[in-house]
């Protein structure tokens, strides 16, 4: 099967200085992938890079057979690869309602708009029953919610997330780590940036270790490289990252 993301080569950074140098990887035809590795090592900057956020220096990058390069990020979105960046993005004035509806805006979202927003609120019935309040009063587990949401609404096929759990406390990422694989249980393919490698573990088989810029190790699925191995893998000894 062939994938439907794939990046050959990838060299990007900024200014001089570099920060991927040759990666490659491909997602989207095992399922789910997860990405982890050290912090600053150039996993934000691929996701950048993939969106149309960030120029290339070099390599390639196909989605859905198409070279993607140089395309306008609203392009990439139009062609269903969706990107939720770390942090809160969120207009602050917006109400919940209105974040995802604006999510929906794309044309090759809109025909969607009805049946996107009732998995959402399925998936997220904290954002139904606050339809009306702005982002500014959320938490930041809820904003995170609305994040996911109104990327849902842009009708993905392919959901990328980075660090979704970033900052959260333990019994709210345990919330929004179920949410996600509810989302994934559902056919998004999704990939995901964690620092949680349990985590990637339960949502995908398909893993890539991101190091100096580049891939340190893949695990294919079916390889049930369990998490202590991971992390011998990561640090040369077991500890959580
Ligand atoms: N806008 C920027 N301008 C200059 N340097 C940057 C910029 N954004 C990131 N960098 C640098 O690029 C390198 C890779 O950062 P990146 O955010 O891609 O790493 P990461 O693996 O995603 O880390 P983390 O897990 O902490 O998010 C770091 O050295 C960082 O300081």
């Amino acid at each position: 099967m062939s994938a439907l993301l794939e990046v050959e080569n990838l060299s990007a950074g900024y200014g001089r200085v570099g920060v991927l140098h040759g990666l490659t990887l491909a997602a989207g035809h095992f399922g789910n992938v997860g990405l982890f590795g050290p912090n600053g090592h150039g996993k934000t900057t691929l996701l950048r890079a993939v969106s149309g956020l960030l120029r290339p220096t070099g390599g390639r990058i196909r989605f859905a057979g198409e070279d993607i390069i140089g395309r306008r990020p609203r392009d990439i979105v139009a062609l269903g690869l969706i990107h939720v960046p770390q942090g809160n993005r969120l207009f602050p004035n917006l109400t919940i309602g209105e974040c995802l509806t604006l999510g929906a805006h794309s044309p090759h979202a809109r025909p969607h708009e009805a049946e996107n927003r009732e998995k959402v609120l399925k998936i997220f019935p904290k954002l139904g029953e606050r339809w009306r309040q702005r982002v500014r009063t959320l938490s930041g587990g809820e904003r995170q919610m609305v994040s996911i949401g109104t990327a849902l609404m842009s009708h993905p096929s392919l959901l990328i997330l980075d660090e979704p759990t970033l900052g959260l406390a333990p019994k709210v990422k345990d919330e929004l780590c179920a949410a996600v694989l509810d989302i994934s249980r559902g056919g998004v393919p999704l990939i995901v940036v964690e620092q949680d490698v349990e985590f990637l573990l339960e949502l995908s088989g398909h893993l890539y270790l991101v190091n100096h810029g580049e891939v340190a190790a893949e695990i294919k699925p079916g390889e049930s490289m369990d998490h202590g191995e991971i992390m011998r893998m990561y640090f040369g000894h077991e500890r959580q990252p």
